[in-house]
């Protein structure tokens, strides 16, 4: 019965899981956001891969649909959970029976109030950060997540310099190897023109500050999610359509105003060994997300639902409701900040409250029981499965590799003859069955190479 809800990210998946199985209380949805962020165009892709988009829309929607739900915005400044009181923004309080929280992480800038440096989190920030790259001809771009990686690959007509600590690009979803797969995209002379917005988005009528309450803070915006970038114009002010330096093993230090940057020079000031130094137009961008927010200390988190994105042990503590009490993460589940997880904590978050309200015991949810990402990188469908990286697997594993430049990259991690993680760049169309082959544990041993031959149909085996 759970199921029969939208889905929705974090938040609201626990509202609307809440809202119907309790029409007789009040709920109230406490937020800084004027707008929801909703998923549409669900599709189940395989038992743990699912894609949807994500949708702005007025939260007045949510209480039209739900007569017990009443949507607050306004931030909330103090949790005083010994007596069960929130206080927003705008002076007021609420007194609570129970407290579900989901405030998402926060953006961590290399450094705060410089206006060249941008950090893109919300709605807000994007297209502050499309107006500076419409008269900028060179930027720097900071970082090697899922921010940058879609970013770099998607601005057009301004040079860029990618600035990574790591040796390749990608490395939060990726290996060398598949950076080498992925780099002639950012090289080709003629990139393929950015998708149209598929989708309709809300937006708070006039400036983007109008939605706002008085007083309000500007740092609690929703973060983005899933092709953020569509609808955006990323152009800078040179016709060509890509210039990307990559700068490896660099990890940003100090950001310098232009003036200073040219005192410097002028004056000669050699720059310690191994520093390097780069001039950037306005325009700087920096994308980082930090884990956690700062509205609870983990002893709060502790003593509330929590579906935060996510201290690990708030994470812990409400998987702890269902599973053994050793705090031993599944086999192939590994942590990150996305979508897809931030909208199953949300559902166990909702599943967890309300069979301790009705006296009843849960069932660990079978998304838990998997990690599987499934989204685009330069243009690539991009599949990631359990292990992929190997993560927690020392040096006893090995890896199999099927490339065809330009078409697919494929990367099984195996251990003791059983598949433990999986990349998938292309249209492979080999999700389910590796998704099967990891949860299952078969051993795959007697196929030994086989098991990538492009001549051998590998469905037809194990479906
Ligand atoms: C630019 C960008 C692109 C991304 N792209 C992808 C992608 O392609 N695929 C993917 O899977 N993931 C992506 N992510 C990650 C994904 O968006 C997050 O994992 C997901 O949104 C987390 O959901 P959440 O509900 O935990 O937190 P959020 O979506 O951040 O929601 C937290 C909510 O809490 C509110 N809030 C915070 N503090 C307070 C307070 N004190 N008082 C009141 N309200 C408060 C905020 O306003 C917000 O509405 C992206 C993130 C960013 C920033
Ligand atoms: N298509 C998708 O699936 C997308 C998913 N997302 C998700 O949204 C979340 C937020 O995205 P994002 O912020 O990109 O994620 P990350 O936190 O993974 O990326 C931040 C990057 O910045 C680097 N960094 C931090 N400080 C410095 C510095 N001073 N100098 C150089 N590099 C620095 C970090 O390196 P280090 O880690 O070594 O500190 C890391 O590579 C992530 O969970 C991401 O996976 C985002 C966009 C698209």
């Amino acid at each position: 019965a759970w199921r029969l809800f939208p889905p929705t990210a974090a938040l609201l998946l626990v509202c609307h899981l809440l809202a119907a199985e309790f029409p007789s209380e009040d709920i109230f949805l406490v937020t800084a956001s004027p707008v929801i962020k909703a998923v549409t165009n669900f599709k189940q892709v395989s038992k743990t891969l699912e894609e949807f988009d994500v949708e702005e829309q007025p939260s007045s929607l949510l209480e039209k649909r739900y007569p017990n739900i009443r949507v607050i915005q306004s931030g909330v400044k103090q949790l005083k959970s010994d007596e069960h009181k929130i206080y927003t923004e705008d002076g007021k309080e609420y007194i609570y029976e129970k407290l579900c929280l989901c405030a998402g992480a926060k953006p961590k800038l290399i450094v705060d109030g410089n206006p060249y440096v941008l950090g893109i989190r919300d709605t807000d920030s994007a297209q502050a950060f499309q107006k500076n790259l419409a008269q900028a001809e060179r930027i720097v771009v900071v970082g090697n997540g899922g921010i940058a990686l879609e970013l770099v690959y998607e601005i057009q007509g301004c040079e860029v310099i990618w600035a990574i600590k790591d040796k390749a690009i990608g490395n939060t979803f990726f290996d060398a190897g598949a950076a080498e797969f992925l780099l002639p995209k950012l090289t080709a002379e003629s990139q393929e023109t950015p998708m149209e917005c598929k989708r309709t988005k809300y937006t708070v009528e006039g400036s983007e500050e109008k939605g706002r309450p008085p007083g309000a803070s500007d740092k609690l915006g929703s973060a983005l999610g899933s092709d953020w970038h569509e609808g955006l114009h990323l152009k800078g002010t040179k016709e060509f359509s890509h210039k990307v330096h990559i700068e490896v093993l660099c990890e940003v230090k100090k950001i310098h105003l232009q003036q200073e940057f040219i005192q410097l020079q002028q004056t000669s000031l050699t720059f310690p060994k191994g520093e390097k130094n780069v001039e950037a137009d306005e325009g700087e961008c920096h994308s980082v997300e930090v884990a956690g927010n700062e509205l609870a200390s983990p002893s709060e988190y502790e003593q509330h639902k929590v579906c935060s994105e996510y201290s690990l042990c708030a994470h812990f503590v409400l998987m702890a409701q269902g599973w053994p009490h050793d705090f031993n993460l599944p086999n192939f589940l590994l942590q990150m900040r996305l979508w897809t997880q931030a909208r199953q904590m949300g559902w166990y978050a909702a599943k967890c409250m309300a069979a301790e309200a009705l006296g009843e015991s849960i069932d660990m949810d079978f998304s838990f029981e998997l990690f599987a990402h499934i989204t685009k990188f330069f243009n690539y469908k991009v599949v990631v499965l359990g292990k992929y990286n190997a993560q927690g697997l020392g040096s006893e594993h090995e890896l199999m590799l099927r490339c065809t430049k330009g078409h697919e990259y494929i990367k099984v991690v195996m251990q003791n003859g059983r598949m433990m993680g999986a990349v998938l760049i292309g249209e492979t169309d080999l999700e389910e069955t590796f998704e099967n082959l990891i949860l299952n544990q078969m051993d795959l041993s007697a196929y030994g190479e086989d098991l990538l031959n492009p001549d051998i149909d590998i469905e037809d085996y194990f479906d």
